[in-house]
C-alpha cells in the first residue's frame, strides 16, 4: 500500500518508509492512499476475538506484507502484553447506553501508551532490519513524551528528545518523563507553550539538512502508525457493543485530532459509526471551527486537562484533505493562511462532509469539576479531568436508540490535584509508578528557539556521527 501526502508534493512512501518518515518532506502528513475496506460479515467474523487478534487484522492492510505476518502479530502480542488490564481496552457501562473506553490501562496511564508500545516495537524491527539508527523529536503537552520514553528507553538505534512546555503539564506527567535512567532519552523542557513544542518539531522536519543529518524520525500522532494503531479500539468496542449489526457513536477528548481521526479512519474502513463527537476543553478551537467554518486561532489557556491545551490540531490536516475530495491544492493554501494569518476558512462542501459525521462541545472548567463530582456521585467512577471533559460533551448529544461510548484517555492519578479538588478523592499512583514522585529527575531546560533546539539534539544524538 502506497501513503500519499496530505500536501501532493513528496513521494508515496510504503508502510516502513513513511513509519520512518513522521512528517512528510513537503510538510504534510501521511495517509494511505486508498482506504481498506472491510465488509459487515469480515467485521462479524471478528466477535469473540481477543483484542491482539482484532488488532492483527485491522493492522495488516496498512503494513501490505513489509512485514512478515508472524513478527507483526509477535510485536503487536509484546505490546499489549505490557498492558494491566487482559482486554487492554475495556468498557465500562455507567448509563443505559453510556459508556467508557478505558484506554489508560498502559505502563503510563494514558491512551498513548496504546499505540506508542507497538510504534516503538515496530520501530525497532525496522531500524535492526535496515540496519539504520534514528533521532525520534516528538513535542507533548504532557502524555506524548511519557508514553514514549517508556517505549523507546534503552533501544539500542534510537535516541529520543521530547520536548515539553516548562511548568505546564501535571507533576506526574512530568516525573514520567525526566526521571528515566536510559542513556538515549532526552526529556527538554521548554520555555513556551505545547504549541510552540510542536512548531519546533515540525521545523526540524522541514529544515531538510538537519532532518538528513540526525536521521530525524517522529513519535507524534503526525505519524501515520499512531493513527493507525488507534484504530483497532474502535473496533473491539464497537464489537462488544453488538457492531456491526448496531451503529455506534463516539465522544472523543481531543487536542491534536489524532485520536478521534482514528475514528474516521475505523468508520472510513466499514465500522458502522453514528457521530464522532469532539470535545474539547476551555481551548475550543475545533468546537468553533465547526460551528463557523473558520480555524481560528485566539491564544491557549491553561486548564486543568493540560494535554487538550492545543489550538494547532495537526491531524485536522487530515481530515480537510478527506474532505475536500484529497484536494492537496487546497490544504497547502489553508495551511500558507494559517502560518500566516493563524487563521483559515473550510468551504461549504467540505463543512457539509465533516458535519455528516462529527459533532463538537466545548466542556469549561466548571463543567469538568462538576462533571469528575456527579459521575462519582451517580456511578460510582472517579473521571481524569480529560475524560470528564467527554462525558460532559457526549452528555449532550446521546440518543436513547444507540449507545454512546466516550473515551477515557488518561487514568485520574495522572492529574491528582484537579482530581482531589473536583471530587475529594485523592487517586492513588498504581503499584509500579507508587515511588514516581521520589526518583530523581534529570532534564534540560532550553529556550523556544529552533537552533537552540537543534544544536542541543546535535550534540546529543548518535545518529549520523
Ligand atoms: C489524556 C489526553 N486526552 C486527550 C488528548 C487528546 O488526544 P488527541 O491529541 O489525539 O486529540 C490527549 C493528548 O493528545 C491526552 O493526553
Ligand atoms: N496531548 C498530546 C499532544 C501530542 O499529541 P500527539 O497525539 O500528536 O502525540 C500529549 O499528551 O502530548
Amino acid at each position: 500500500m502506497d501513503f500519499i501526502s496530505t500536501r501532493g508534493e513528496a513521494p508515496a512512501l510504503g508502510f516502513c518508509d513513511a513509519l520512518l518518515a513522521g512528517l512528510a518532506r513537503d510538510g504534510g502528513l501521511y495517509l494511505p492512499k486508498t482506504w481498506p475496506k472491510f465488509s459487515k460479515r469480515e467485521i462479524k467474523a471478528l466477535r469473540g476475538k481477543s483484542y491482539q487478534e482484532v488488532a492483527f487484522a485491522v493492522l495488516k492492510p496498512f503494513v501490505d506484507g513489509e512485514i512478515a505476518d508472524d513478527a507483526l502479530r509477535q510485536m503487536i502480542n509484546d505490546a499489549y502484553a505490557t498492558f494491566r488490564h487482559p482486554a487492554v481496552a475495556p468498557l465500562v457501562q455507567t448509563g443505559p447506553n453510556s459508556y467508557i473506553l478505558e484506554l489508560f490501562h498502559g505502563t503510563t496511564l494514558a491512551f498513548k501508551d496504546v499505540a506508542m508500545q507497538l510504534l516503538g516495537r515496530l520501530m525497532d524491527h525496522v531500524l535492526r532490519a535496515r540496519g539504520r539508527r534514528a533521532t525520534i523529536v516528538g513535542a507533548t503537552s504532557g502524555d506524548t513524551g511519557g508514553a514514549a520514553i517508556d517505549a523507546f528507553a534503552g533501544l539500542a538505534n534510537v535516541d529520543i528528545f521530547i520536548l515539553f512546555p516548562h511548568g505546564k503539564v501535571s507533576p506526574v506527567q512530568q516525573r514520567q518523563m525526566t526521571t528515566s535512567k536510559a542513556d538515549n532519552v532526552h526529556a527538554v523542557a521548554v520555555e513556551g507553550n505545547f504549541d510552540d513544542c510542536q512548531n519546533l518539531v515540525k521545523a526540524m522536519f522541514n529544515h531538510v539538512a538537519f532532518r538528513d543529518e540526525v536521521a530525524l524520525s517522529g513519535v507524534n500522532s503526525i505519524n501515520w502508525a499512531r493513527i493507525m494503531a488507534q484504530v483497532v479500539y474502535y473496533f473491539t468496542a464497537s464489537l462488544s457493543l453488538g457492531g456491526p449489526d448496531r451503529k455506534i457513536s463516539f465522544t472523543v477528548p481531543t487536542g491534536n485530532f489524532g485520536d478521534i481521526f482514528a475514528g474516521y479512519v475505523a468508520r472510513e474502513m466499514g465500522l458502522p459509526i453514528d457521530k464522532l463527537v469532539i470535545a474539547t476543553n476551555d481551548n475550543d478551537i475545533l468546537a468553533r471551527t465547526l460551528k463557523t467554518g473558520r480555524y481560528e486561532m485566539k491564544g491557549v489557556k491553561a486548564t486543568t486537562s493540560p494535554s487538550m491545551d492545543i489550538q494547532i490540531s495537526s491531524n485536522f490536516e487530515r481530515l480537510l484533505f478527506e474532505v475536500s475530495g484529497r484536494n492537496a491544492g487546497e490544504i497547502r493554501s489553508q495551511m500558507a493562511s494559517l502560518g500566516q494569518s493563524g487563521a483559515f476558512e473550510i468551504k461549504p462542501d467540505a463543512m457539509k462532509e465533516i458535519k455528516k459525521v462529527f459533532r463538537a462541545g466545548r466542556a469549561t472548567e466548571k463543567d469538568v469539576a462538576k462533571t469528575i463530582k456527579e459521575t462519582l456521585k451517580a456511578t460510582g467512577y472517579l473521571l481524569d479531568p480529560h475524560t470528564a471533559c467527554g462525558v460532559a460533551v457526549a452528555a449532550k448529544h446521546e440518543k436513547p436508540q444507540s449507545p454512546m461510548v466516550t473515551l477515557a484517555t488518561a487514568h485520574p492519578a495522572k492529574f491528582p490535584a484537579a482530581v482531589k479538588s473536583a471530587s475529594g478523592i485523592d487517586p492513588a499512583l498504581p503499584t509500579w509508578l507508587s515511588d514516581l514522585m521520589d526518583r530523581e529527575e534529570r532534564f534540560d531546560i532550553l529556550a523556544n528557539d529552533l537552533s537552540v533546539v537543534e544544536k542541543f539534539i546535535r550534540t546529543h544524538a548518535r545518529a549520523g556521527r
